[in-house]
């Protein structure tokens, strides 16, 4: 199964654009867990197993893992996902660019090492910098195009011959870069204005969208640039407003709690 049908199926199945958002800090952590050898394990797991039922996916931020020399609890708990959720695809949000050679690099890292079902990438060292990852045929490639945060705009507000670097981002993916029809992009919550504009240029294409919860993006206005006409086509992805929802040992009701809020309210616009 490719990661464009798990994805379909995910929305369908689990009726959610939600996705819940992997970026363990221990210092949030419950009490009970801190200072537990696996505790990044054991917390993601809680959340996983608490919200799979009410996701279109999972996505594990993975410098969460790497500053805190967990990328063998990554690699596990990806495992997890995958045997007792399974159809859930599973994102992992590195952002790489690099040249080619070390691009493949990346590219078994996530696909695998870790059996990640799709990568965010950054286009900005051009197509043979992206290859790697879309010699993966059956695997997602996330392309970051207009980002959440405020400094996005230094550089994708650039005017490249009478487009924003973003539009341009936006239409040699769709056009160019999407041959296998495994790419997506990364639009920001907090600009829904964007959104609709990127939506215009590339069709049908997914959109990765962080910036609801803890950044503050407009729900409704996310929804109504981006969705397409079936009412899918978004991946709305929430980590902290969900991951800390709790702060007991109940944390991981509180986060199902949270995500059951998030997807109502995503569904509404929808
Ligand atoms: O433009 C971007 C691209 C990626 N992110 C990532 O999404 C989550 C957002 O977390 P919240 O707690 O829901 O704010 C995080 O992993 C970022 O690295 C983004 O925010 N913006």
């Amino acid at each position: 199964m490719t990661f464009i049908e798990m994805l379909q199926a995910a929305w369908q199945k689990n009726d959610s654009l939600l996705c819940v958002g992997l970026d363990p800090d221990p210092m949030k952590f419950p009490t009970h867990l801190q200072g537990r050898p696996e505790a990044i394990f054991e917390f993601c797991r809680a959340i996983v197993d608490a919200t799979a039922d009410l996701v279109c996916a999972f996505k594990p931020q993975i410098a969460y893992f790497a500053a805190n020399c967990a990328e063998d609890q990554l690699q596990a708990l990806i495992a997890h996902i995958h045997d007792h959720h399974p159809g859930i695809p599973v994102i992992v949000d590195a952002k790489r660019g690099d040249i080619g050679s070390t691009a493949e690099q990346y590219a078994i890292e996530v696909f695998e090492r870790y059996c990640g079902d799709a990568i965010t990438a950054n286009p900005y060292m051009g197509r043979d910098s992206v290859e790697p990852y879309l010699a993966y045929r059956n695997k997602g490639v996330f392309l970051l195009c207009r980002t959440s945060n405020p400094g996005g705009s230094d550089l994708q507000f650039l005017d490249v011959g009478g487009q924003k670097l973003y539009e341009h981002v936006a239409g040699i993916v769709a056009r160019d870069w999407n041959m296998n029809g495994q790419c997506g992009l990364v639009v920001g919550a907090t600009y829904p204005g964007e959104i609709a504009r990127v939506r215009r240029i590339i069709g049908e294409m997914p959109l990765l969208v962080p910036g609801i919860g803890a950044q503050g993006g407009d729900v409704e206005a996310t929804l109504k640039a981006g969705r397409t006409a079936c009412g899918t086509g978004l991946i709305v992805n929430n980590s902290r407003a969900i991951l800390y929802a709790g702060k007991g040992e109940d944390f991981a009701q509180a986060a199902r709690q949270a995500a059951m809020t998030s997807r109502a309210l995503i569904n509404r616009f929808r």
